[in-house]
C-alpha cells in the first residue's frame, strides 16, 4: 500500500528550484533513509511533501484535509526547541491531539499510545519532569515519543537521530525499523550512512534538489556515488551482522 506519493515535486526559493521534480512513492513496511550532503534539499522535500511550503507538482499528502493529514502523518521537525516547561507526558500526549475532539479528555487507548512511545523512546521515569529541564538528546527522544503517540501510518523525520547518544542512535533506528516491519512507512534524513546503511530499507540519496539514487543501501551507496555527490570514498560490506559501511577519505 503507497503512503506517500510524491510527483514532480518542486519547491522554488527564489528563482531556484530547491527541490526539482522529486518523485517518490513510499510503501507500507519501508524504513526510507533520505541521505545527502548539506543543501541538498531533504527538508525542503519533506516540508514540501508536508504542504508547509509553496510547491508545483504533487504531494499525496496535500490532497488531505488538516485533520485527516495529521491522523496519516506525523512530522517532526529538525528544530528541537520545547517552548514550555510542561511534563513529559503532557507533551508526549500532544501527539494525540488529531484523534481527540475538541475539549475531548484523552482516553484509555490515548494514554496506552503514549506509554508505548514513552517506553520505546527509554523515557519511563521521565512522564512527571518538567520537559525543559532535560538534556538535549533528552528532548529530542521526547519529540520522537510525541510523533510516535500519533500512531500515523506515516512518519517523517528531519535527522530524529542527531544529538543522541550512540546507543539511543541505534534504538531508535531499530524502533524505526521495528515500526517499518509492523507496516508502517518512514522517510528519515540522516547524516549517518553507517546507521543508514545498517537499518534503512531503502536509500533516497538527494544532489542539489534532485534524487541522484534511490534504491536498496548497498545499491545507493556505490563508490560512484559517494564520489559525485559527497566527495568521499568508504568501505561497505555485508557480513553475518548485516551492512557495515565506513566513510572513509574526503576525495581531491
Ligand atoms: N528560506 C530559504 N531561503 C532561501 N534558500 C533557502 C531557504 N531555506 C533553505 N534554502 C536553501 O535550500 C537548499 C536546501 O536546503 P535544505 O534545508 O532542504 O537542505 P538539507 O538537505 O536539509 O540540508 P542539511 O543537511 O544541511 O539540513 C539550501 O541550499 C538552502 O540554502
Amino acid at each position: 500500500m503507497t503512503l506517500l506519493s510524491l510527483d514532480r515535486l518542486t519547491v522554488r526559493r527564489g528563482a531556484c528550484p530547491v527541490v526539482d521534480a522529486a518523485t517518490l512513492s513510499v510503501a507500507a513496511g519501508e524504513l526510507v533513509g533520505l541521505i545527502g550532503p548539506n543543501g541538498a534539499g531533504k527538508t525542503t522535500l519533506m516540508r514540501g511533501a508536508l504542504g508547509l511550503l509553496p510547491h508545483e507538482g504533487r504531494s499525496s499528502l496535500t490532497d488531505l484535509a488538516p485533520q485527516a493529514r495529521a491522523r496519516h502523518a506525523a512530522w517532526l521537525p529538525q528544530s528541537r526547541e520545547i517552548a514550555w516547561p510542561v511534563s513529559v507526558e503532557t507533551l508526549v500526549m500532544l501527539g494525540r491531539t488529531p484523534h481527540l475532539a475538541a475539549g475531548q479528555r484523552p482516553t484509555d487507548a490515548d494514554r496506552a499510545a503514549v506509554a508505548r512511545a514513552i517506553a520505546t523512546m527509554d523515557l519511563a521515569g521521565f512522564e512527571t519532569r518538567p520537559a525543559t529541564e532535560l538534556s538535549g538528546g533528552e528532548q529530542a527522544r521526547v519529540l520522537i515519543a510525541r510523533a510516535l503517540a500519533q500512531d500515523t501510518a506515516l512518519i517523517l523525520a528531519d535527522e530524529p537521530i542527531a544529538g543522541l547518544d550512540p546507543g539511543h542512535q541505534i534504538a531508535t533506528m531499530a524502533a524505526f525499523a521495528a515500526l517499518a516491519r509492523a507496516g508502517k512507512a518512514l522517510v528519515v534524513s540522516l547524516h549517518d550512512l553507517g546507521l543508514a546503511a545498517r537499518h534503512c530499507t531503502r536509500l533516497v540519496l538527494m544532489h542539489k534538489g534532485r534524487i541522484h539514487a534511490d534504491g536498496p543501501p548497498e545499491a545507493v551507496l556505490t563508490q560512484d556515488n559517494l564520489r559525485a555527490v559527497f566527495h568521499i570514498s568508504a568501505h561497505l560490506t555485508r557480513g553475518p551482522e548485516g551492512v557495515i559501511f565506513q566513510p572513509l577519505e574526503v576525495l581531491p
